[in-house]
């Protein structure tokens, strides 16, 4: 068996589209456009070029781009205020602050500053909560990338045995809740789990976010499950992915690495920043998205 692929950067380009209609419509109701400010703090390479590539895709779904770039050495109080400033200012409909931040700063105090209502990143402990109980609020980009692929391969996802592995906060532990609110079966399975083979080979769906090139092997996958590939490892060899390619012989789906979740990820902050403006200026969308 060869996996389908599962062409993330082609659903990315299609929700894009749809986001750009959607942001049309608020901009022809309320009179302006959804703004989106993102900030960097220092001069990592690949933080760089996220917010370069977040700016321009702004910017060509008819969305206002800000852009806040500071030093390396930014103090804690300075951040602090750009935050406040940003949840203050009307033109703002999302704020994100890009991750990760220099070591001397306090990550989850930033996170905590942003006004959940703006917080398109879905990162703030209020977010956190709502996706937890149920209620309406914004879900981290990633997460909801891959949920929207598994709904476009599987239709209905219940009942259905998910593993995911990898349980941070921006992606496992939110990627687990959305599936229990999809009526998934779900374990979470991280660096301490016992026969993490076996686990995971009960699973229809795997959901690798662990951080470690090609360390889903192709002797733990069920014959025919769909592999969500979340890693981003850069080796010697280039690009590598959580899961291992050779999986392609034993998986009935597959997302490639690169070009299927990553794609994802700037398409859907796009997506949470137009329903933040929607909501903002009381505007109904004429599609869902
Ligand atoms: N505040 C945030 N910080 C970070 C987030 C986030 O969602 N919010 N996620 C990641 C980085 N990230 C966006 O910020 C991101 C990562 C990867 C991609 C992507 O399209 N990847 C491509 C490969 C690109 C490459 O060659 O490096 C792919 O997988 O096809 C987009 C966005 C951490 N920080
Ligand atoms: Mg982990």
């Amino acid at each position: 068996m060869t996996a389908r692929n599962i062409d993330g950067k082609a659903f990315a380009a299609g929700l894009r589209a749809r986001v750009a209609a959607g942001a049309a419509e608020v901009t022809a109701q309320a009179g302006r456009k959804p703004g989106l400010a993102v900030v960097l703090v220092g001069e990592d390479p690949a933080s760089a070029v996220y917010v370069r590539s977040k700016g321009k895709a702004t910017v060509a779904a008819g969305m206002e781009s800000f852009e806040h770039r500071l030093p390396a050495d930014t103090t804690q109080e300075t951040l602090e205020a750009l935050v406040d400033q940003l949840n203050a200012d009307p033109a703002v409909d999302g704020i994100l602050v890009q991750l990760p931040l220099p070591k001397h700063l306090d990550e989850s105090a930033i996170i905590t500053r942003i006004d959940p209502d703006k917080d398109v990143d879905g990162f703030h402990p209020v977010n956190a909560g709502r996706l937890a109980t149920g209620l309406e609020g914004f879900v981290p980009c990633t997460p909801l990338g891959c949920l929207m692929l598994l709904r476009d391969v599987h239709g209905d996802l219940t009942g259905l045995d998910v593993v995911v592995i990898g349980r941070s906060n921006i992606v496992g532990k939110p990627m687990a809740q959305l599936l229990i609110g999809d009526s998934c079966t779900v374990t979470v399975a991280h660096s301490r789990t016992r026969d993490l083979p076996e686990v995971v080979k009960r699973a229809d769906i795997v959901v690798a976010a662990v951080g470690r090139a090609a360390m889903v092997k192709p002797e733990w996958i069920k014959p025919g499950a769909t592999l969500v590939d979340v890693g981003i490892n850069r080796t010697e060899g280039g690009l590598v992915g959580d899961v291992d390619p050779a999986c392609a012989e034993v998986a009935g789906a597959m997302t490639p690495v690169p070009g299927g979740v990553g794609p994802m990820t700037i398409a859907v902050l796009l997506r949470n920043t137009l329903v933040s403006a929607a909501r903002r200026q009381g505007v109904t969308l004429s599609q869902a998205i």
